[in-house]
Order: structure tokens, then sequence, then C-alpha cells
């Protein structure tokens, strides 16, 4: 008992998903012991769920890797996995003898009734009941926790992540960008089966004439066009791009490494589907966008700076439409800014 107290503080002390992962390993370890223990991150989309290996212990001993930013390589569509898809399917506990006269069983942890973790176990005995009951405890503690800290760091009209959060993900991000950049793109392609120029983009999106629908249909009908506009963002990009209302009417993408053409279609997109969304009383609503590439010298400021200067340039030239910094600036559109060390920037 008093193990299991102690595990549950350290949990609760933690303030970060790898943390919390991290911690909850070191119990279900500590406490169960089991043979093969993965904490999955899972991502329900609209044409697949994806499952993504954050946390656990395999072969090669303990393992953890960052919550926030899934690494595609140990990211899989959750069909693959019988076990796993029968767990989604059924939204609890799944069981399955294998032939070693081990068990594996996998506890999903749930919200509002779709799996936003799985917990899969393989151990080597028969579970008491006492203590399938204490496994079953701590993972609904988790789940609790889990979920304290994303209402803490959730916008609460949209649910997307707020503005407090974004600096911290964007470190984190610049802190990825620097090591690829380390460890030279040959890495990155080898890791991720990328294009040779792939980069991290962070875009701006900014509702038209957003005053008007305040204006003319009240803050009330307003903040249903954020809340819909957030589930378009979240149908219309990709599991591992980070969403971000920053404030007002404004929201931020965090684009996982793509070209620079890539990029622009992924938003091209995401606008098209705004364009077509019919935002209930309101209408029709379109979106203005600016993005540009994430520097590994860059701080929160400098990329949004550029972001928000290709956004006003599609705001003055029409609105509904994409504009990227860097090709801006190639175009000879916009004058290059000075960057933090007085150097000009170059493309
Ligand atoms: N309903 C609602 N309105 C908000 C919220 N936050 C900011 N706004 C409103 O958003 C409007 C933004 O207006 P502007 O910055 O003038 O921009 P715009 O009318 O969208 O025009 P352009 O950006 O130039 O296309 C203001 O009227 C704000 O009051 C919110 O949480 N809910």
């Amino acid at each position: 008992m008093l193990g299991l107290i102690n595990h549950v503080v350290r949990i609760s002390a933690r303030r970060d998903r790898t943390e919390i992962n991290s911690a909850m390993v070191d119990a279900l370890m500590d406490l169960f012991a089991p043979e093969r223990l993965t904490i999955y991150r899972c991502y329900t989309g609209k044409r697949k769920t994806i499952v993504f290996a954050c946390a656990g212990y395999g072969p090669q001993g303990q393992f953890l890797r960052n919550a926030y930013l899934p690494d595609h390589h140990f990211c899989q569509p959750i069909d693959r996995d019988p076990l796993l898809r029968q767990c989604r399917k059924e939204l609890s506990a799944v069981l399955d003898y294998q032939e070693d006269g081990s068990h594996r069983i996998i506890f999903p942890v749930l919200r509002l009734d779709e799996p936003i973790y799985f917990i899969d176990l393989v151990l080597s005995d028969e579970f008491s009941a006492d203590r399938r009951v204490t496994l079953m405890g701590l993972i609904e503690y988790f789940g609790n926790h889990i979920a304290l800290l994303d209402y803490g760091e959730a916008d609460t009209l949209t649910g997307l992540a707020s503005r407090k959060t974004f600096d911290k993900h964007l470190f984190e991000l610049l802190g990825q960008a620097a090591s690829d950049e380390l460890l030279g793109n040959e890495h990155q392609f080898a890791r991720r089966t990328l294009a040779p120029d792939s980069n991290h983009w962070l875009a701006v999106c900014d509702i038209d004439h957003f005053k008007h629908i305040n204006d003319n249909f009240g803050h009330l009908i307003g903040d249903e066009v954020l809340i819909m506009l957030s589930q378009v963002m979240r149908q219309s990009f990709r599991f591992d791009d980070q969403l971000f209302r920053f404030g007002g009417e404004e929201f931020i993408a965090l684009l996982q490494p793509t070209d620079r053409a890539s990029a622009q279609a992924t938003l091209d997109r995401f606008r098209s589907d705004v364009e077509k969304t019919v935002f209930s009383r309101v209408g029709h609503v379109t979106v203005s966008i600016g993005f540009s590439q994430l520097l590994s010298c860059d701080t929160p400021t400098d990329v949004i700076e550029r972001a928000d200067e290709a956004l006003y340039y599609a705001k003055r030239n029409g609105r509904n439409q994409v504009a990227c910094y860097e090709q801006l600036i190639t175009d000879g559109r916009l004058a290059a800014r000075e960057i933090a060390k007085g150097e000009v920037e170059l493309f």
C-alpha cells in the first residue's frame, strides 16, 4: 500500500505529459513487474486512429519519448494490432493469453468515450483480483491526472492548446529543429523519410472580418464560429501537427517537418475546408494565413513576426489566401527583416 501511495505522489507532482508517463512506467514496473509494457498515446482522426508508443519497457529496457512530438518511427495505425483494435472498439480492458503462458492485457484511458491512451502490459503470471483492482485504480488515477493537466493547458472555449502552453511547445520544436540540423539532413531523411529540404513551419490563421460577425450576429454566435473553426482545424491537419488558439480570432498551427510546397498545400486545404463549411447562422467564413519556416536560432517572437508579416500581406491582398514569408521575400514582395543577431536572413 505504501509503495502505491509513493508512486501516486510522484505522478501527481508532474506537470508534463512526458514526465507523467515516466512516473507511470516506474510505478507499473515496480508494482506489477510486467515482461513488457507500452503506454500509447491515441490520436483519433477522421479516417484512421493512430497510436504512438511514447513510454514503456521492452527488450532494450525502459524507453521514454517526448509525448508532445510523436515520432513517426513509433506511430502506427491502430488496426495493425488486433488486440489494440479490439480495445478501441470495446472501450474496455481486453485480455489475450499468449502461447508461452503469459498474458497481455490492455486498458484504455477514456475521455468523453474516446480513448486518449492505452496501457498495454504483458504479465507472466495470473493476476489476483486484488492486484487487478489496484492496477485499474492506478490507471484511472493516471487518466484523471492527464485530464487535469489538459484542462489547465487548453483554451476553455475551443479546447485547443492555449496561448499559455505555446512557448513551451515551440521551444521543444526548436530544440528538435536544432538537433536535426546538428545531425544533418541525411539523418532527418533516414529517420522520417522526408525530402531533404524539410522543415518545421509555423502558420498564423486569422478569421477574415470577424468583427463584422460579432457586430452582425452577436458575441455568442461569434464564439460558436470560433468553436466550429477549431473543429475544422482538427479535422484538416494531421494528428501530429500542433494546434493552438493564440487569442481572439487568431489560431496557430505548428507543422511537422515537410517541404515548403507541402506546407503550402496543407494550409491551402485548411483554408479551403473553412471556405466550404457552413457556419450555422453565419453561413460562410474565410481565413487568411501567413506562414514561415522555424529556424533553430529563432525565439517564439521571431517566427511569429515573420508569419504575421505574411498574414498581413494576405489580408492586404484580398484575404482568403495563404502567404509564405520566405516566398514573398524571394519574389521581392516583402523586404527581408533583420533578425535578432543583426544578420539579414538569407534564402
Ligand atoms: N466572439 C468573440 N469575439 C472575439 C473574441 N476575441 C476577440 N474577438 C473579436 O474579434 C474581432 C477582431 O476584429 P479585427 O481585429 O478588427 O479584425 P477583423 O474584423 O477580423 O478583420 P480582418 O482581420 O482585417 O479581416 C474584434 O471585434 C474582437 O472583439 C472572442 O473570444 N469571442
